[in-house]
């Protein structure tokens, strides 16, 4: 059996898979953001450390027992700084936090080549453009730091004592030569680092070392390998089969993804397209990144009083999609695609006497639908073509949400079995390949598909008036244009 572990932004989740791909144990456990200023996004890595522990051991003691092999997946572009002996320095800078503006100017002077080496243009969530932040604004720190992790494989360090991290999470970093899926060390002098602090770069399905001792008694898990795992869209895109070119995920997770693996290294910066390495050797993948998706219902869940998400989707489908006027712009965090601005803020407009928290609920869902399409938009815009998206990530829990996002995006959804937790069946699936070895296209092959959902062209046309005011609205609220 083999466990995969997910540090994803609203929690950790940890997924045991057989043999044979099915799962056999799952245990999550909660955490929080901390924003204490404006712009602001952290996490402290302990709490990464102890909720991993809890959502392990969450697990049935007999199934822990039966694990060969352990993977990792996790949020990527988090700073994880350390000192000497490996104590962390400050909160995690997490990849939704937007203070690093300047810095990422500034990166782009410095590094003339940053978009063909990095394959992306500098963006505040990356992690290069924080380390300037703090070289700039705790210069102490700065100069205190041995090593630069990422939330996952600061997770591995506390499991293994290795310092290692697979390519398509170190893509993220803006520091890899994702062509060459090694790091670059031009980019690391812009930001004043050097390759001694960095960990070492390995392919997902490499072994990192083993679960220390007194990890292993802790956890009931034999001393077993620990794969390179992934970043969590590439990991999710390994748990539901999105492995080759032509292949393609939407994650609805606190973020919004549409991820595209591609057979080869395809930068293309405009329009805030990613361009990293896939978990899997050999391939790589384009993406939309969209900084705030199921992140918008937890917060209009909190707003209207309703207690949860599922509540929250209930009420929405009561007055049913396309409904009222409201338009609601989901930048609670600034956004990435298109438009690579950390400084908007969301927005609802058109409310009128008669909205109602059930109305503002379906134009939370329908606001994220659009913002989605537009990432399409400019990912096919720049060559990439996908009718069939498979879902993950906690969002994939509503069909009710896939009616408005299929209608949206004009694309089938496909939901397969395990998907909304599909960054940790990816990491299982790349710890298998690490122990045992095999074909990565048939370890990674689809579950089974439990649904499909296509695009109602009725409804499509309702959205149609929607989506144009939807999109004519940004240029109104960015500080930009102020
Ligand atoms: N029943 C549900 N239907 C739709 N979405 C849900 C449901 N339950 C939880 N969610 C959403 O799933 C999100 C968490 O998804 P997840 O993929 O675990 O995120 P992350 O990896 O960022 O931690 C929550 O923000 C919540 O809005
Ligand atoms: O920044 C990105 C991708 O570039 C995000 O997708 C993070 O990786 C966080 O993922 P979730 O917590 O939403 O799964």
């Amino acid at each position: 059996m083999f466990l995969g572990i997910d540090i994803g932004t609203s929690g950790v989740k940890a997924v045991v898979l057989d043999e044979h791909g099915a799962v056999v144990g799952q245990g999550t456990a909660a955490l929080t953001v901390q924003r204490s200023h404006p712009l602001w996004s952290e996490q402290d890595p302990e709490a990464w450390w102890q909720a991993t522990t809890a959502a392990v051991r969450a697990i049935d003691p007999a199934v822990r027992r039966a694990v060969r092999g352990i993977g990792l997946a996790g949020q990527m572009h988090g700073a994880t700084l350390l000192g000497a002996d490996d104590q962390v320095l400050r909160p995690g800078i997490l990849w939704n936090d937007g203070r690093s503006h300047a810095e990422c100017a500034e990166l782009e002077a410095k590094a003339p080549d940053l978009h063909r080496i990095a394959g992306n243009l500098a963006m505040p969530g990356f992690t290069a453009p924080k380390l300037l932040w703090v070289a700039h604004h705790e210069p102490e720190t700065f100069a205190k730091i041995r090593t630069v992790l990422l939330p996952k494989d600061y997770v591995r360090l506390r499991m293994t004592g290795e310092k290692a991290s697979d390519v398509s999470d170190a893509a993220g970093t803006l520091w890899l030569d994702v062509e060459r899926r090694e790091w670059s060390d031009d980019i690391l002098a812009a930001t004043g680092l050097t390759r001694a602090q960095m960990p070492r770069a390995v392919e997902g399905t490499a072994q990192t070392g083993r679960l220390r001792a007194e990890v292993a008694e802790a956890w009931g898990i034999d001393q077993v390998p620990v794969a390179g795992g992934g970043g969590d869209n590439a990991a999710g895109a390994a748990g539901v089969g999105v492995v080759k070119d032509g292949d393609a995920l939407l994650s609805l997770g606190t973020s919004g993804v549409i991820f595209a693996a591609t057979k080869e290294f395809r930068p293309n910066p405009a329009g805030a397209v990613h361009a990293f390495c896939h978990c899997l050797p050999g391939v790589w993948h384009q993406m939309s990144v969209h900084l705030s998706a199921a992140a918008c219902i937890d917060w209009v869940a909190r707003l209207t009083g309703t207690p949860g998400a599922a509540e929250l989707f209930a009420r929405a489908e009561s007055v049913g999609p396309a409904s009222g006027p409201e338009i609601f712009l989901p930048y609670l965090s600034g956004e990435r695609t298109p438009h690579n601005d950390a400084e908007v803020r969301g927005a609802f407009l058109g409310l009128d006497h008669d909205t109602s928290p059930e109305r503002l609920a379906q134009a939370v869902l329908e606001g994220v639908a659009f913002a989605l399409a537009d990432g399409l938009s400019v990912l096919r815009d720049a060559g990439t073509e996908l009718s069939q998206l498979s879902v993950i990530g906690g969002g994939a829990r509503s069909s009710y949400w896939g009616q408005t996002l299929a209608a949206a995006l004009n694309v089938e959804l496909v939901y397969l079995k395990g998907g909304e937790v599909g960054p940790a069946l990816g990491a299982a699936r790349l710890a298998q390949l690490a122990v045992d070895g095999g074909s990565p296209e048939e370890v990674c092959a689809p579950p089974p598909i439990s649904h499909t959902i296509a695009p109602d062209a009725a409804l499509a046309e309702r959205f149609a008036p929607k989506i144009a005011r939807f999109r004519d609205s940004y240029s109104r609220i960015t500080p930009r244009n102020r």
